[in-house]
């Protein structure tokens, strides 16, 4: 028996939404095929990516399926095909696609009939795989598509934003993928905040949540900002300030850290200038030292998985 499943790639946080907001976007996807096997019990990872972990318990998608299996009572073996179209270590929500794959895939397979929560919920343990912490945004995004509000973990609770604008996504992504980012970058967050940040961040917040509900593209740009995760880990994407202060310049609706980084996430429309947003932006990749990639990409929907046979 065998089931297939996609999911897209997403950029985590939005600026003030650590660990809440995400959006699923068309950039990249992962395919996950999921296998029935005869040794009971056993998962094996197999992966196009030579680059990442076939160890079970160490591969986001197979931690998150050791998992479900688990605490389905299943003993059936499996592999896990990991068809990875989604770079990793640059922000783009890639472990996070293989976990959400492989857990619609293994649902689809043995017909589990989980909820989009339980899917996230189980999608969480592949983080824990890769990151060392079961951070939910990039997960919910890859199951619901759209972008997402995490409201809750314990249990897990996820709301769809509606988004009344219409606009695209353009990626600044350096090329090279960094083993481990996400782990180090969550090593450089602070364990306490100062309450101005904390109100200026809550006004970002709220001021980017209604900006998409309105289709405000003024309360978005205002909303796209952050004084505290960003500001910690600066160093993680020296690129980042001056890459957003040009895509502003040029009448992008606002820019961003795609989640941990070090890609740059820019919001656009018919009024924006892209070109020369491009042109200036490659010029201060060059000048930190980093060969830039740029990716057009707009909204994707939600993981899709089918029964093969
Ligand atoms: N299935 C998988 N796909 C991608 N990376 C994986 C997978 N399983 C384990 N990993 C490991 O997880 C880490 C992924 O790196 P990282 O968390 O920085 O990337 P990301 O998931 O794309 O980032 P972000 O969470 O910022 O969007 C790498 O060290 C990689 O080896
Ligand atoms: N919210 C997570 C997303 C990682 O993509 C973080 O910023 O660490």
């Amino acid at each position: 028996m065998s089931a297939k499943a996609e999911a897209y790639s997403s950029s985590a946080n939005l600026g003030p939404g650590f660990d809440i907001l995400s959006m699923a976007h068309t950039a990249f996807k992962d395919i996950v095929i999921a296998r029935t096997i005869e040794e009971k019990g056993k998962i094996i990872i197999k992966s196009n990516n030579p680059k990442i972990p076939l160890d079970p318990e160490k591969n986001s998608a197979g931690l998150a399926t050791k998992i479900l299996l688990q605490e389905k009572g299943i003993d059936e073996g499996i592999e896990i095909e990991i068809n990875k179209g989604i770079p990793f270590g640059l922000g783009l929500g890639s472990s996070g696609a293989s976990s959400v794959a492989a857990i619609a895939a293994v649902n689809e397979l043995f017909e589990l009939k989980l909820t989009q929560e339980e899917m996230v919920k189980y999608s969480m343990f592949g983080e824990q795989a890769s990151s060392g912490s079961p951070h939910p945004d990039n997960v919910a995004a890859s199951v619901y598509g759209g972008i997402i509000a995490v409201t809750s973990v314990s249990p897990v609770k996820v709301e769809k934003i509606p988004v009344n604008l219409d606009f695209k996504i353009l990626l600044i992504s350096p090329q090279g993928e960094r083993e481990g980012k996400t782990k180090k970058a969550r090593e450089m967050l602070p364990s306490k905040v100062d309450l101005s940040l904390y109100v200026k961040n809550s006004r970002y917040l709220s001021s980017l949540i209604l900006g998409f509900i309105k289709g405000d593209k003024e309360l978005i740009k205002q909303g796209l900002n952050d004084e505290i995760v960003e500001v910690a880990r600066e160093p993680l994407y020296p690129h980042y300030k001056k890459i957003k202060e040009i895509a502003l310049k040029n009448d992008a609706i606002g820019s961003c850290v795609s989640g941990a980084g070090p890609t740059v996430l820019v919001l656009y429309d018919d009024n924006t200038n892209l070109d020369k947003i491009k042109v200036e932006s490659l010029e201060v990749c060059k000048a930190f030292g980093l060969a830039c990639n740029f990716i057009l990409a707009q909204i994707a929907g939600g993981v899709k998985s089918e029964r093969l046979n």
